[in-house]
């Protein structure tokens, strides 16, 4: 882990930089998961990618997590080179996979007992400030088996924002959850977003979703994984059931939806 960096807002929170990634398979073979991806995000902005399964949207997030190096290419945060982790960068996956031995809040402050081999009484201060945001103040002392899927996922979310990070990716966070979980937790987000402004690159397969969260929205074509197109949403915030009925929430959704479904036309 680097040191932190200071955001001074003159420079992009994120970027790539016509990134490229080529894995070797196991069986000799190779696969072009992503060419030529260049976009930035600026602080504090929420970034939505769409695309095809398979088009390389874990993998842009994992490079920019520094949990992969570009084959060709770069990504960039606040102007420096993703080399590996950073202390800026939180990160929350599809499955939060909890340690199902320790309690809520146990597994909250898990990062830092990991790291620093200790828990400081400030940081299980501020775990229970979390989980009380996150709407889990009564369930501190539960184990995971205890929390329903949308709860786990809370915690996910706590933990992932322990240290304060300016940067949070998230990975398809909400795709294991049922429908009205999965809306309950999109505005829960977007109330967290706004309480503790941060930069939010969020990888999803769901239309509404990213329109309902984000400010804009890169739409990816089909492997190997090319910016198809950027969408400015531009629909008011704060955003509410009422922005689903929208007219322009409509004419957004039905122009993504036939790029992604129109046969061949992510190709
Ligand atoms: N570590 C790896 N080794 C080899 N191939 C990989 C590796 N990681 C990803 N790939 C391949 O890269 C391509 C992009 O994968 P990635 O998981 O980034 O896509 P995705 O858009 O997130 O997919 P989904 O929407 O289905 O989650 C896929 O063909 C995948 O098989």
């Amino acid at each position: 882990m680097t040191t932190r960096i200071e955001p001074d807002g003159s420079r992009p929170a994120i970027r790539f930089d016509r990134v490229g990634q080529v894995f070797n398979g196991s069986d000799g073979g190779s696969v072009t998961a992503l060419e030529d991806v260049s976009f930035t995000l600026q602080r504090h902005e929420f970034v939505a990618v769409i695309g095809p399964s398979g088009c390389g949207k874990s993998t842009l997030l994992r490079i920019i997590a520094g949990l992969v190096k570009p084959t060709e290419g770069q990504a960039e945060i606040y102007g420096l080179p993703v080399t590996g982790p950073r202390e800026e960068v939180g990160i929350v996956f599809q499955q939060p996979t909890l340690l199902p031995w320790l309690n809520v809040r146990d597994n909250v402050t898990f990062p830092m007992k990991h790291k620093h081999g200790r828990v400081t009484a400030a940081e299980k201060d501020k775990a229970a400030e979390l989980l009380n945001m996150v709407g889990l103040r009564d369930f501190a002392h539960k184990r995971p088996a205890e929390l329903s899927g949308g709860m786990q996922q809370r915690v996910g979310i706590a933990r992932a924002l322990l240290h304060d990070p300016d940067i949070l990716l998230m990975d398809e966070p909400f795709s294991a959850l049922d429908a009205l979980t999965r809306d309950e937790m999109s505005f829960e987000l977007l109330r967290i977003w706004t309480e503790r402004p941060k930069t939010v690159l969020f990888i999803t397969h769901s239309i509404p979703e990213a329109l309902l969260l984000a400010d804009r929205i890169l739409v990816m074509s089909a492997r190997p994984g090319r910016v198809r197109e950027i969408i400015d949403v531009g629909l008011a915030r704060p955003r509410s059931m009422e922005t689903l009925s929208e007219p322009r929430f409509h004419e957004i959704a039905n122009h993504i939806r036939g790029q992604v479904f129109r046969p061949g036309a992510l190709a």
